[in-house]
């Protein structure tokens, strides 16, 4: 292990303190914005870290910075017991278990624009090189040759540029190309071709592309499965390529397979190759790119697309901004594995995420078991909003007490489909009883509401609806059974069910006084909203106590209270 900086500022063991480390070289004006917007943080850098020595250190820290060098394994996750964010400084996350991070609740974030132009220019250079021989033309002269004839070139004008991935790379490459006055044809299934007209690309399919280019670039994202891009130009896609062809590669290495393209070449079927990037980086012993890299024909730069200063200013302080937003508690802006919002959306948000959790604790608290379908209805202008925050902070409360992993927005959703729990929101702009309203409905297995089982007024009564609303930016709990409420969703709350009838407060009230429990809060609600006429001597009426206390209750004060007769299903919920 190289260790090129010792830790910036003095260690600092104390769990308190924030802790950031970097792993491959970023620009020092992002070190410098982590340190100005986050004084009391302790910053670090080590380089050249194996993943397994990165596991032995990652536990002492809340965010990690990393470029294309480190590998981010699901091992090194797994280890970083404290670790909320990895901030890549730069574009591709493929050197980053991102599926691990969702399941453990790591943010992972990137700077998604900030080397466009460097990987761009990059491979403008690249195809330059190729049709005019400037690398080996470079080596000849410094060898003390005058060799002019060896190094004929080709104009790249009116020759077609092939670009599979019209991305952002993709398109700033084609945008340089027709400044040269090249033919640009891209393949990629994800953009239209009206928009690709409009910037004067053509479409075609990728045998069209493959077969027209006289230079064909590489511009998509490594991914793996079937549907990945992973090997995307092998035997078959070389051999239909244009004859005496050149292939330029600052996407991925991982992209071409390395052993087809070096046959290409030597069979001469391709007439040079510009590569950046390589399935085995730093190369250090795999035989197939040592020998590319030693080969006439092939052009090669050590991953150096966005090695510009102005990039790297770029990526390193996007990337420091969106560690200190998270670190602080907010979002990022780009975050590979997180729904983007807005900050004013989320500041409209924030009291329903609230409510949303409290929602799903209460649930679990007071009616304890399986769930496996569950629906939310939103009534009023909160409908309008994007609420995935929401549903993830409601999986968040539901499943706290069942799980032992950390739910946050980022693993919400995954975690609720591996525990077979199905959400189905519904949504209204009217609003309900309250003016922005939410209830959560539990469903049984076959969607029916198993609202109500037995007779009510008896124990076995199910809460299966709970409806919150925000009432001047406070959560409050309105409804919970067939019971209209309204409490503040906070610490210790008892809940009991009395027969409807004169007495059942002060019997409740003098209990707890005789416990030394202070009262907060207490509402006695009715099963329906409106005022109505008590029938005398009717005893199969209920009403729903609510007592949001300051302590917990002794359990002998709640079994006495359970034992006074006419108040039952006494249970004490911790929010
Ligand atoms: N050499 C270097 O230093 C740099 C390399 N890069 C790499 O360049 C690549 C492109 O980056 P961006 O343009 O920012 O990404 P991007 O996400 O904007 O563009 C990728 C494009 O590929 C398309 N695509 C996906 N699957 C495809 C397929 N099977 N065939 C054809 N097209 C497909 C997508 O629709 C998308 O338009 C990434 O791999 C990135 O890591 C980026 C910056 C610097
Ligand atoms: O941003 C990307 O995808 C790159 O490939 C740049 O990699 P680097 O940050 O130079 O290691």
């Amino acid at each position: 292990m190289t260790q090129v900086h010792e830790p910036t500022s003095k260690a600092d063991n104390s769990p308190q303190t924030i802790r950031i480390l970097i792993t491959d070289k970023i620009a020092r004006e992002g070190i410098d914005l982590l340190k100005e917007q986050m004084p009391e943080a302790q910053v670090d850098e080590r380089r050249g870290l194996t993943p397994e020595q990165l596991a032995e250190v990652i536990g002492d820290y809340h965010a990690l910075i990393v470029r294309s060098e480190t590998q981010v394994t699901a091992d090194v996750l797994s280890a970083g017991t404290n670790l909320k964010i990895v901030g890549r400084a730069g574009v591709g996350v493929d050197n980053i278990d991102t599926n691990a991070a969702t399941r453990l609740g790591i943010i992972v974030v990137n700077s998604p624009t900030g080397n466009i132009m460097a990987a761009a220019e990059h491979t403008i250079a690249m195809l330059m090189s190729l049709a005019r021989h400037v690398p080996a033309a470079n080596a000849s002269i410094k060898g003390g040759k005058w060799d002019r004839s060896r190094f004929m070139g080709i104009e790249v004008r009116n020759r077609v540029l092939g670009v599979i991935g019209l991305g952002k790379v993709g398109m700033a490459v084609a945008r340089r190309a027709l400044g040269l006055e090249m033919q640009v044809v891209a393949y990629d299934p994800f953009v239209s071709p009206e928009q690709a007209r409009k910037n004067g690309v053509e479409m075609g399919t990728f045998e069209e592309v493959l077969t027209r280019a006289d230079f064909l670039t590489l511009h998509t994202s490594l991914t793996s499965g079937p549907q990945g891009t992973r090997g995307l130009i092998s035997e078959h896609e070389l051999q239909i390529m244009k004859p005496g062809a050149r292939l330029i590669n600052c996407a991925r290495g991982g992209l071409i397979n390395e052993k087809a393209l070096l046959n290409a070449l030597n069979e001469g079927r391709l007439a040079g190759a510009a590569l950046d990037v390589f399935s085995q980086e730093p190369i250090r012993d795999d035989e197939t790119l040592l020998q590319l890299l030693a080969h006439d024909r092939v052009i090669a730069t050590p991953h150096l697309g966005a090695s510009t200063e102005e990039a790297q200013v770029g990526v390193a302080t996007d990337v420091a901004e969106q560690i200190v937003s998270v670190l602080n508690g907010g979002f990022p802006r780009a975050a590979v594995n997180a729904p983007l919002i807005l900050p004013e959306t989320l500041k409209v948000l924030e009291p329903y995420m609230t409510l949303l959790e409290k929602m799903g604790r209460l649930y679990t608290q007071l009616q304890p078991g399986p769930l496996s379908k569950i629906e939310v209805t939103y009534n009023g202008d909160i409908a309008s909003y994007d609420l995935r925050p929401l549903q993830a902070a409601l999986i968040k409360g539901l499943l706290e007490s069942v799980s032992e992993a950390h739910v946050n927005m980022i693993n919400a959703q995954l975690l609720a489909k591996e525990r077979g729990l199905e959400i189905t929101e519904q949504k209204s702009t009217t609003p309900a009883e309250f003016a922005n309203q939410v209830t959560l409905r539990v469903l049984s297995p076959n969607g029916n509401s198993s609202s109500f089982i037995g007779k009510p007024g008896i124990e076995d009564e199910h809460f299966d609806v709970i409806s919150g609303a925000v009432v001047y930016d406070e959560p409050r709990i309105v409804r919970v059974g067939r019971y209209w409420t309204e409490f503040v969703p906070e610490g210790y709350i008892l809940f009991c069910r009395n027969l409807d009838q004169p007495g059942m407060i002060g019997r409740a009230g003098t209990l707890l006084g005789k416990a030394q429990v202070n009262i907060r809060h207490m509402d006695v609600g009715p099963v329906e909203r409106k005022p109505r006429t008590r029938v005398p001597g009717n005893t199969t009426d209920t009403a729903l106590m609510v007592i949001s206390v300051d302590d917990a209750i002794p359990d002998w004060a709640l079994r006495e209270l359970s034992e006074t007769g006419d108040i039952f299903g006494v249970t004490v919920v911790n929010l």
